[in-house]
């Protein structure tokens, strides 16, 4: 079938410019696909607190109908840990999910036998400084606190009240993080992160490209970090940048609240498709 026999859903179509609608359905119209998605600030509302996160339930909605139809695989890739994105995301059973920006993997039906994360003793130490260093600085900024990461650490200052005294400590973050061996720094939205596991989404996602060997990918993310991502795309892959900012992404949603009118219209194509196919 063609992408012009795709019925028109009023509540999807509105909120999507032209061209995205049409990339949409060409990348639903093909045999089978892999929906790569960011968690922050793309699936969830960024927040405060960032144990507060949880998919905005449409999304929530649109992930679950998405990942139980034939031909299209759902994967998280995020810079949150496994652990957190698992409590937080609730992936629908089948999702495969890379966490820690790349250095996690949880892949299971896939790569059974594919293990954990383990860090050298040299990598342990360097994390170890790592969040000494930032416990420190954190110390002396009223709200500013740390996440202790499996592959590093986040200092986050978004609780921080004067938006001064949020960038003063990022930018003693970054400088102390410069200071110290073996450990790379990540900016991300009102937080630094650094690790000690060298990763990045980019190669999260060529890794489940390899795993899955779909036809194309999708992947929708929102922050820097994710620029690694939308660099691995080529031919009819798709990406899809969430807010704000400079980006390699062709596409461009304005928030978390437009992204389940993204999954459903790739959703409803597929399952016209499927119909006509029966
Ligand atoms: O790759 P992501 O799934 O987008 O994860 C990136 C980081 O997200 C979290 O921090 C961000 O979201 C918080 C909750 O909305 C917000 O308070 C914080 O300011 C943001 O930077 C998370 O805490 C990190 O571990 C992730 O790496």
């Amino acid at each position: 079938m063609t992408t012009d026999h795709v019925p028109q859903d009023a509540s999807v179509a509105p909120l999507l410019d032209d061209d995205l609608l049409a990339a949409l359905r060409g990348f639903a119209a093909l045999p089978r696909l892999l929906v790569c998605l960011d968690f922050d600030g793309c699936v969830s509302e960024l927040v405060a607190d960032a144990s507060e996160a949880r998919p905005v339930p449409a999304n929530a909605e649109a992930i679950r109908r998405l990942a139980g139809l034939d031909g299209v695989r759902v994967a998280y890739v995020s810079g949150r840990p496994l652990e957190s994105l698992r409590e937080l995301a609730a992936p629908p059973s089948g999702a495969l999910l890379i966490g820690s920006h790349g250095a996690e993997r949880d892949v299971a039906d896939l790569a059974p036998h594919s293990r954990g994360l383990t860090l050298t003793p040299g990598q342990q130490a360097a994390r170890r400084e790592l969040l000494e260093v930032f416990e420190s600085i954190a110390a002396g900024a009223e709200g500013a606190w740390v996440e202790h990461k499996p592959a590093g650490a986040a200092i986050h200052v978004r609780k921080v009240p004067d938006a001064g005294e949020a960038e003063q400590v990022l930018v003693e973050s970054r400088a102390a993080v410069a200071t110290l061996d073996e450990v790379h720094p990540k900016e991300g939205k009102m937080v630094l992160e650094a690790v000690v596991v060298q990763a990045d989404k980019g190669e999260g996602i060529s890794e489940l490209r390899r795993l899955v060997s779909p036809d194309a990918v999708l992947f929708a993310g929102d922050d820097v970090t994710d620029e690694f991502g939308f660099a691995v795309l080529a031919g009819d892959d798709l990406g899809v940048k969430v807010g704000e900012g400079e980006t390699r992404a062709a596409h461009r949603i304005e928030a978390p609240a437009q992204l389940a009118a993204v999954l459903n219209t790739i959703a409803e194509a597929r399952e016209a498709r499927d119909e006509e196919q029966q």
